[in-house]
């Protein structure tokens, strides 16, 4: 157990018995009223409210707080400790607040507040409340125990701040397998990005490590705190890359105290509300073909099919098709039920086109079709004679079946198929007006795979697109959207997205320099800045990195300097570890040495390792001989779902969002890792994920983007 100092120490032991004790009174009393059922609403209300309360002390039971900051506000004559944790809890004697909710206005003081003798003030709804910081500290605490005090400004006090010393002890951590919460160390750019308001789309470019995903999720948990009465949970969504990476950040909204928010990635969601028409295609042969090691790889272009279909200009040529579809949907014929009776196309158009143009095509179909059977009703109603009525009411049934025929209700595919068909052969629209364009490179990617009812992801936001136009929206209005490594998302389904988000409410979220799948994604932020209102979005900027230490940043940045492009390089906080092993191997000795770094890395401090190859063949070999020495790994390919921890092999496209306390790169040489913007991107992605060891191997010439004589 470590302590700054005695006194505050001891100060904060009576202060956390006192604290401990309220919170324990109050929750065996919460917990031995018994649950109402019964149908009195105020009982039911008061129920709800016990439960809420049984939930935020539960929370706080074990670790209170985690920070005090003493603030006299001006005006007053002495400064108020302040103590800040996870949930608010208040004295039931008092009602003065015990502890304060981080997410409360007053408590970003504590994040915003960086030292120095000048007024700090804070945003509250009655307006900017100013005064002076006397104090700020941090405190740790485990299961009611107080295991370390340190204070990072003093008022008056001739001792440097030490802001970081906190930071740096909670960095130097190591880690298990699931991305936690940050609640007391959060920085003050962090929390810029975390308390910006509802209706904006942020935009956030942020460095490897620079706590994009975690400040995403804390936002959320934030939102949900200061905007509770329009927000909820359930209308709230996250969009991670795969299933796996959901599975890592599962803990740290529990962790936050907020649960519900859907966590999916684009494909999941797309393909439930598609109803599973479709299936996408195995994404390896993808992945295959853009990290083929050699000249085998294709060139990127905008013809390339995931750009172009991820484009707006894709999106625009499919809604211009629709509308014109939409005009010619409607049988031209008039609808005859028998002999001498007919109800006039141009009826059933007006029915269609103006009374019912609200609504979606399909819905419109229908009611169109209930009112044509209406009308059919009526006019069977008028014929007199009962058996002519029976059979004319046959004849007629029978005619709407063959009137019906030709005007089918498509389903998404199918019409996405018809509209994609249409452009390819020649590219007249269904009304012959607009022009329609496909690069011959989309269709010899697209129709193979389609043949098999199977699409490509990029397929997904337009296939969504003209489900909206077919059926309309549902699975209702978003409140929040995170999008999360946005860099691989594309115009097409943020643009999609923001039509079912209320305010256009984002925080989207990613790094250009691990830009590896820009066969798909953006290559500039404009690319989403501009589908928003310049008053209605915001760009932020994370420049320092919080995951690893300087040494392996400045690697990191030294191989991302060597890819051609001018990207954004990370600036490390003052951690200082291990240099960065680069080594050279015979080949004949590469397997030994593998085998023996990972056994001395697990046999040592790092909980969680990774072993890094250049594609999915080379890491299942790298597998094989870890568990031939008889060291367990999980070996990850781009369908698994569970993150486990422990010894991982894979290869680096699929390592983003995760982090291992060591990092080994096997075959770093000139082959697997060229001097190209694509390559460079690869290794950094895979450099950065390692939080305090890295090492690379490779034999023959190692890859011209590693600097080899580090100081
Ligand atoms: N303010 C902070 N205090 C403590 N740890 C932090 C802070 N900010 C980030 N971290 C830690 O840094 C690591 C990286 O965070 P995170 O994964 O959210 O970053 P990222 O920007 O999404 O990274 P990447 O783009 O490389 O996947 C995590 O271990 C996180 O806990």
């Amino acid at each position: 157990m470590e302590q700054t100092r005695q006194n505050p120490f001891e100060e904060e032991l009576a202060r956390l018995e006192e604290t401990s004790g309220i919170i324990d009174a109050q929750l065996a009393k919460l917990r031995s009223t018994p649950r109402y059922f019964g149908q009195d609403l105020t009982e039911q209300a008061l129920d709800v409210r016990r439960e809420q309360q049984r939930h935020t002390l539960a929370v706080a039971v074990n670790e209170p707080y985690f920070g005090r900051l003493d603030f006299q506000e001006t005006g007053r004559t002495e400064p108020q400790p302040l103590y800040i944790g996870k949930a608010g809890v208040e004295n039931p004697k008092s009602n003065a607040p015990l502890v304060i909710d981080w997410r409360a206005p007053i408590a970003s003081l504590f994040y915003s507040f960086t030292g120095g003798e000048l007024t700090a003030s804070y945003e509250s709804p009655e307006g900017i409340i100013d005064g002076l910081v006397y104090l700020k500290r941090n405190l740790v605490i485990r299961k009611q125990m107080l295991q370390r005090v340190v204070d990072t400004y003093e008022r008056g006090s001739d001792l440097l701040p030490v802001a970081d010393e906190f930071l740096l002890y909670r960095l130097g951590e190591n880690k298990d397998n699931r991305l936690r919460d940050i609640v007391s160390t959060i920085q003050a750019e962090q929390d810029q990005i975390i308390r910006a308001a509802k209706n904006t789309a942020l935009v956030i470019q942020g460095v490897a490590g620079s706590g994009k995903t975690t400040v995403a999720l804390h936002r959320l948990a934030f939102l949900l705190y200061q905007y509770r009465d329009n927000v909820k949970a359930e209308n709230m969504i996250i969009f991670a890359p795969n299933s796996m990476f959901l599975d890592y950040i599962s803990g740290v909204l529990p962790e936050l105290g907020v649960g519900n928010i859907q966590q999916t990635t684009f494909a999941d969601w797309a393909l439930e509300l598609l109803e599973q028409e479709v299936k996408l295609a195995d994404p390896s042969a993808t992945l295959r073909r853009w990290f083929a090691v050699g000249p085998k790889r294709p060139v990127l272009s905008d013809e390339t099919p995931g750009r172009f279909k991820g484009s707006i200009g894709y999106l625009r040529m499919i809604e211009a098709w629709v509308e014109a579809y939409e005009r010619t949907f409607v049988p031209q014929a008039d609808f005859e039920p028998w002999e001498g009776r007919t109800l006039a196309s141009q009826r059933i158009h007006e029915w269609f086109y103006v009374e019912y143009k609200h609504y979606p095509l399909l819905k419109r179909r229908e009611r169109t079709v209930a009112r044509i059977e209406r009308w059919l009703g009526m006019e069977l109603d008028k014929i007199g004679d009962p058996k002519r009525r029976k059979e004319q009411k046959k004849k007629a049934g029978q005619r709407l079946k063959t009137f019906l025929k030709g005007w089918p209700a498509p389903t998404p595919f199918a019409l996405y198929k018809q509209m994609f068909e249409e452009a390819a052969n020649g590219g007249a629209s269904a009304s012959g007006e607009q022009p329609l364009h496909i690069p011959s490179e989309v269709i010899a990617a697209t129709e193979p795979i389609w043949k098999k009812k199977e699409v490509q992801p990029e397929d997904l936001a337009p296939l969504l697109l003209i489900r909206s136009k077919l059926a309309g929206v549902d699975g209702g209005m978003f409140d929040h959207v995170v999008v999360d490594e946005a860099q691989d998302f594309s115009p097409f389904q943020i643009a999609l997205l923001s039509r079912q988000t209320k305010g256009g409410s984002f925080t989207i979220l990613g790094d250009l320099a691990q830009g590896i799948h820009a066969y798909q994604g953006i290559w500039k932020w404009d690319e989403f800045l501009g589908l928003f209102d310049s008053g209605q979005s915001g760009y932020f900027q994370l420049e320092r990195s919080y995951r690893s230490t300087m040494e392996i940043i400045r690697f990191a940045n030294g191989v991302l300097s060597r890819s051609g492009e001018t990207l954004p390089l990370a600036v490390p906080v003052f951690r200082s570890g291990d240099k960065v092993s680069v080594a050279s191997v015979d080949p004949k000795d590469r397997d030994r040495i593998i085998v023996e770094e990972v056994r001395e890395l697990t046999e040592g401090s790092a909980s969680t390792v990774a072993v890094i190859g250049r594609t999915e063949e080379i890491c299942a070999g790298l597998h094989k001989l870890l568990e031939a020495s008889g060291i367990a790994a999980t070996l990850i390919d781009a369908r698994q779902r569970e993150y486990r921890g422990g010894v991982s092999v894979l290869p680096a496209y699929l390592a983003k969002g995760l982090e291992f306390d060591a990092v080994l790169i096997a075959d770093a040489d000139d082959k697997n890792y060229e001097a190209s913007a694509l390559d460079a991107k690869l290794l950094y992605v895979a450099c950065t994920r390692a939080l305090h060891r890295l090492s690379l191997l490779y034999s023959g010439e190692p890859s011209p983007l590693l600097e080899l004589d580090q100081e």
